[in-house]
């Protein structure tokens, strides 16, 4: 840090600060949240409902959490198809997209427009990722996303088809994209081996992801189908959550839409969203070096005491994985995500790790609510990286996992939100500085 930098800064906070009770005052919904902790109505949507809590005689009740894509519970989705087994995530894709479910023939053509667009342009791989690795993969989607852009006859038509049209060439090829940076980041930074397989037209996108992330090419039914939930669940979440408001917000000033969802991807990248699954990883990682898997309860609850107090972890006071803007008494997606990874952990015989995670993840919601008086729950981020790692996936890859999942999510917001709002995102903000003299600089202090 440049020292200057930080003797104008603190000048700055003197002369700037802003009381907090002007919050109060002026009614300011920080963080667009009303005071019961409900967000700020900003939209009307179809696609999906996230219900969290119930509103009984104007009172806000904590309850257990579920989700709901296009009007049907995600719990039911998932357990609906569990015999098929393949293709899942493509259907809620077509759900969310289109607004209902697919018949036979049409989700056939469908499954052929995705994978027609898996195939990336023409030296696209030599020059963009080969050619330029980098060690942070999601500002390295960002740039990538961006650099489709330069691939399209008519980036800046935003109309309504095209806008769709672009969104769904961006979800068949970001799966390829996020797989070829990481084999090229391993093997430029971490002096690996160069692995680039083609990919196939009649694998899924969680088959294609594991396929190209695997030396050998191979995986297991189970492992394509724990993927193929896991984006499933991750697939969308309203219109409300960052990434998605933020990507609306872009694109509601007119710009194109490799704009918009590389303003989403940055979104996502933070730890208190999409970026919570590393987070939790590394949390995690530390919690067990600090007081092993054998850990008594009583140590555990020490130890996210001292997280809470910014004394272990990474200082920031979180307890990353839990906790949630919408569910209260528990996220359905935690849940459905526990299930899996505690199949997996069983088959891989890591159920001590998982018992772990559960044990932490508990006793974390009890001292929170000791602590603050509020309910949380285990969010989606909880068990996501556990079951990742289980599927051998990187960490590098966790949080492009989610992009991967909600591209689709912001594709249909985006759609949605240009067909029934279609107007300028601008609120407000109050000006609560003093109105001073433009001074020349031998009067300056
Ligand atoms: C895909 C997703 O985005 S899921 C969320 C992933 N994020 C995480 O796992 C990070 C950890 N969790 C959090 O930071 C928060 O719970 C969020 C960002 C998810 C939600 O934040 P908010 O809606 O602001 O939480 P909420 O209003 O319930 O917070 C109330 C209080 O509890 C605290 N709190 C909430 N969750 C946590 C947590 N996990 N650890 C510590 N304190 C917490 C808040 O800091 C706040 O404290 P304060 O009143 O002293 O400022
Ligand atoms: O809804 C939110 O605020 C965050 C979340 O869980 C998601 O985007 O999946």
């Amino acid at each position: 840090m440049n020292d200057q930098i930080q003797d104008f800064f603190e000048k700055s906070l003197v002369e700037n600060h802003i009381d907090n009770e002007l919050y109060q005052t002026y009614s300011v919904k920080k963080g667009l949240r009303n005071e019961d902790g409900t967000g700020v109505l900003v939209g009307l949507t179809k696609i999906s409902d996230v219900v969290g809590y119930k509103i009984q005689d104007g009172e806000k009740t904590d309850d257990y959490g579920s989700l709901y894509y296009r009007g049907i519970n995600v719990e039911d989705i998932i357990n609906g198809q569990r015999k098929e087994k393949r293709y899942l995530f493509e259907e809620v894709c077509f759900l969310i997209l289109f607004g209902y479910l697919p018949s036979y023939d049409e989700f056939e053509k469908f499954k052929k427009v995705l994978s027609d667009r898996y195939e990336l342009p023409p030296h696209y791989l030599e020059a963009n990722i080969l050619g330029f690795p980098a060690k942070n993969l999601m500002n390295k989607l960002q740039q990538e996303v961006l650099m489709l852009y330069g691939y399209d006859d008519d980036p800046d038509n935003t109309s309504i088809i095209e806008t769709l049209n672009k969104g769904i060439d961006l979800l068949a090829k970001i799966p390829s994209i996020v797989c070829y940076t990481y084999q090229t980041k391993v093997h430029y930074f971490d002096e690996k081996s160069l692995v680039i397989h083609h990919v196939q037209k009649d694998l899924s996108i969680a088959e294609t992801i594991l396929s190209l992330l695997r030396n050998d090419g191979k995986f297991t039914q189970k492992e394509a189908e724990a993927l193929d939930i896991a984006l499933v669940l991750h697939a969308d979440h309203g219109g409300g959550n960052n990434s998605t408001f933020t990507n609306v917000v872009i694109s509601s000033t007119g710009t194109d839409i490799y704009s918009s969802v590389a303003g989403a991807i940055g979104s996502l990248k933070g730890p208190r969203h999409g970026g919570a699954n590393l987070a939790v990883k590394k949390q995690m990682e530390n919690v067990i070096e600090e007081i092993s898997l054998d850990a008594t309860d009583d140590q555990i609850k020490m130890i996210i005491n001292r997280i809470l107090d910014k004394d272990f972890n990474d200082g920031s006071g979180l307890v990353y994985g839990i906790g949630h803007a919408v569910y209260t008494l528990s996220d359905p997606r935690s849940k459905m995500l526990s299930q899996i990874c505690e199949e997996l952990a069983i088959e891989k015989g890591r159920h001590q790790e998982y018992l772990f995670y559960k044990r932490f993840g508990e006793i974390a919601v009890q001292e929170i609510y000791q602590r603050k008086g509020i309910h949380v729950c285990t969010n989606v981020d909880f068990y996501s990286g556990l079951v990742y790692n289980m599927l051998n996936i990187p960490s590098d890859l966790y949080t492009l996992l989610f992009v991967v999942a909600r591209t689709v999510g912001w594709i249909a917001h985006n759609v949605e939100n240009k067909l029934y709002s279609n107007r300028i995102i601008r609120p407000a903000t109050k000006y609560v500085g003093t109105l001073k003299d433009y001074q020349p600089v031998e009067k300056r202090k």
